[in-house]
């Protein structure tokens, strides 16, 4: 999503593959083994979509590189099927296939469980290839016989022989996949996937479907590992049944932890390395045995001290001199101002998909009876609660009163033990988040939510799209950049939340009050018809509080929301009405002015000191 030049990778990409087979050579590198190198390095284009942009570390690779590549090599031995590229394809087909219905068991967990259910899943196959399906796939003798590679072409048939001719097939599918990889990685599923790997709860609390998005990134890596397995039938002229071994997943994993992850050419630095010392260590020093003992240290070495990887290394280091050769440019150092801009947008200027003053009069939301226990503890007891059109409503409560299990609730982050939500007259209980977002509810959290290794403008771009393109749309090729209604979208929430001057910053580098406002944007920028606001100001410092205050002021305008906070002297301002909650129940409900002045409130906060004074 950041490169600014269109195509420099892919000029860079082509110039380094045609100039590889010069080089390298005079490295040590033989032919064989660069040949190695692009097979391994098309196999984790996939991975790299999987693991370093979606955040999935599946150690089940090797079932699909195994699938793809053996059924390819049957169809060209032992079903005698004559056209070379189109058993590939066929192969590939095959493994994405197969990766769609292992992906429908396998991500149904996250984390650990997704892990340990790839290693299973790779564990079944290598023993299926090993025993039901021997007959097919040749057992432990693989496939010999497989045809060297040619390609079809109607009047014609290219064939590659000799093992540079073969560089040349390797190397042009190479960069067909790098250039798919490129497309996708930049396209609206691209950067989702990267939200995803941040920050799947929130990915999903901004409309998104992350299981489909899931899905896809592990479609694309079985589709890619099953090509690669094509390509090294062909590349070897045998098939072999090391394909299916968990090794070979172990190894993939291992090569993109060398060259670095969410790089796409990570994979390909790893296997140059990994392929290079493994030669290296059995053919020069005649290591034996113990080279793969050898091997494993220098893993380790290289993943502590290149935490991001050879090429993650290397980005950092051009980074760090661009960021050094901008600030001695001449007028560098003149920093924009990271606060407000002298006239704030108004609402009018926000894209009015789902403005509330467009709407009718009349409650937004009705939650009647709702309950929320968590075993023993009661969070929530029979809460009704009605908000109109275009109101601007309070909450406050003492701690544990229930606020944001509430707020939960509405948003169906948890779903109730009892009770009904009507969001627009329609019930939307039990329904799911990204749903409920959807049809214009949405929450900025108590603690920030956001995408950590995502610029300030990417974040935003995250909520806008779910806003654009619904829950889940398979535009692999597009380019969100392109958009100009987004951008222009991205630029709206971004000025609204006084970020404007910020776009190109990443989270780690915003201030923390520049974070609570990057909090409000994401939640903004899907153009709620009903925003959610749970402790907007909490951590702020008196200057910070102020200018928010201002903001919330500047974004209610036209807009229904709901707004949790401590600060009651900034509540009181804000608010038309104020519901007050005590112990998981409404205490009581009116305005400023009438709660400001009700004894069961002063008790409900002052029993709390009394409470806490009592107990000290
Ligand atoms: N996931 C959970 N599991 C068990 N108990 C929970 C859970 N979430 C909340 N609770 C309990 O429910 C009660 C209400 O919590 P909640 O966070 O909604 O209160 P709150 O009013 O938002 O508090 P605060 O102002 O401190 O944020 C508390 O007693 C809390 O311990």
């Amino acid at each position: 999503m950041r490169s600014q030049r269109p195509f420099l990778v892919e000029t860079i990409t082509a110039i380094a593959l045609i100039l590889a087979p010069f080089v390298l050579p005079h490295l040590g590198f033989t032919p064989n083994t660069i040949n190695r190198i692009l097979v391994w390095g098309l196999f984790g284009l996939g991975f790299d979509i999987l693991f370093g942009y979606t955040g999935l570390l599946s150690f089940g690779q090797s079932a699909f590189f195994g699938t793809g590549g053996m059924f390819a090599a049957y169809l060209l031995t032992e079903a005698g099927f004559g056209y070379v590229m189109a058993a590939v394809f066929l192969g590939t087909i095959v493994a994405a296939i197969v990766g769609y219905l292992i992906g429908l068991i396998a991500l149904r967990r996250t984390g650990i469980y997704f892990a340990m259910i790839t290693v299973a899943i790779a564990e079944v196959f290598f023993f299926v290839e090993f025993n039901p399906l021997s007959a097919f796939t040749g057992g432990e003798n693989g496939l010999p016989g497989v045809p060297r590679p040619s390609i079809f072409l109607g009047f014609t048939t290219l064939e590659f022989n000799t093992d540079f001719q073969v560089y040349g097939f390797l190397a042009f599918w190479y960069f067909v996949g790098l250039v798919i990889a490129l497309r996708i990685v930049r396209s609206p599923v691209g950067a989702i996937l990267s939200a995803i790997r941040d920050n799947p709860q929130r990915a999903a609390a901004l409309g998104h479907d992350i299981h489909s998005y899931k899905l896809t990134a592990f479609v694309v890596a079985a589709a890619y590992a099953g090509f690669a397995g094509g390509m090294l039938g062909l590349m070897q002229g045998f098939m072999p049944p090391d394909a299916f071994m968990f090794e070979t997943s172990g190894q993939l994993v291992m090569q993109t932890a060398i060259g670095g992850a969410g790089t796409l050419f990570g994979p390909l630095v790893g296997a140059a390395v990994w392929l290079y010392l493994s030669d290296f260590f059995q053919n020069t020093l005649h290591l034996g045995a113990t080279w793969k003992l050898v091997l494993g240290i220098v893993f380790v070495l290289l993943v502590c001290f290149l935490r991001h990887g050879i090429v993650g290394a290397v980005i950092d280091l051009y980074r760090l001199v661009a960021g050094r050769w901008a600030e001695t440019a001449p007028g560098a150092g003149v920093v924009p101002p990271a606060s407000v801009p002298a006239t704030p947008p108004t609402v009018a200027m926000m894209p009015a998909r789902r403005r509330d003053s467009d709407r009718s009069s009349g409650p937004i939301l009705q939650a009647t009876g709702l309950t929320k226990r968590y075993g023993g503890v009661v969070a929530n007891s029979d809460i009704d609660f009605t908000v109109n059109h275009g109101e601007l409503r309070g909450i406050i409560g003492p701690n544990g009163a229930g606020k944001s299990t509430f707020f939960k609730m509405l948003t169906c982050e948890v779903p109730p033990t009892s009770g009904q939500i009507l969001f627009e007259g329609k019930d939307i209980t039990g329904m799911g988040v990204a749903d409920v977002c959807q049809l214009g509810l949405t929450k900025s959290y108590q603690i920030n939510q956001l995408f950590n290794r995502l610029t300030v403008r990417e974040n935003l771009m995250i909520a806008a799209l779910a806003e654009t393109r619904g829950k889940f749309k398979l535009d692999l090729f597009s380019n969100p950049r392109n958009s100009p209604e987004l951008t222009e979208q991205v630029d709206h929430a971004m000025a609204l939340v006084n970020l404007a001057s910020r776009g190109d910053a990443q989270v780690s580098e915003l201030a923390y009050g520049e974070k609570r406002r990057l909090e409000i944007g994401l939640a903004l920028a899907t153009s709620p018809s009903l925003l959610l606001l749970d402790e907007p100001l909490a951590g702020m410092s008196p200057a910070e509080r102020i200018e928010t205050v201002k903001l919330l002021k500047s974004i209610s305008r036209g807009r229904t929301m709901i707004v949790i906070d401590h600060d009651m002297d900034a509540l009181f301002e804000l608010a038309e009405r104020v519901t007050v909650l005590q112990e998981g129940r409404v205490l009581v409900e009116g305005t400023p002015d009438e709660i400001k002045g009700n004894t069961k409130v002063q008790e409900a906060y002052l029993g709390g000191v009394h409470d806490v004074l009592a107990a000290q």
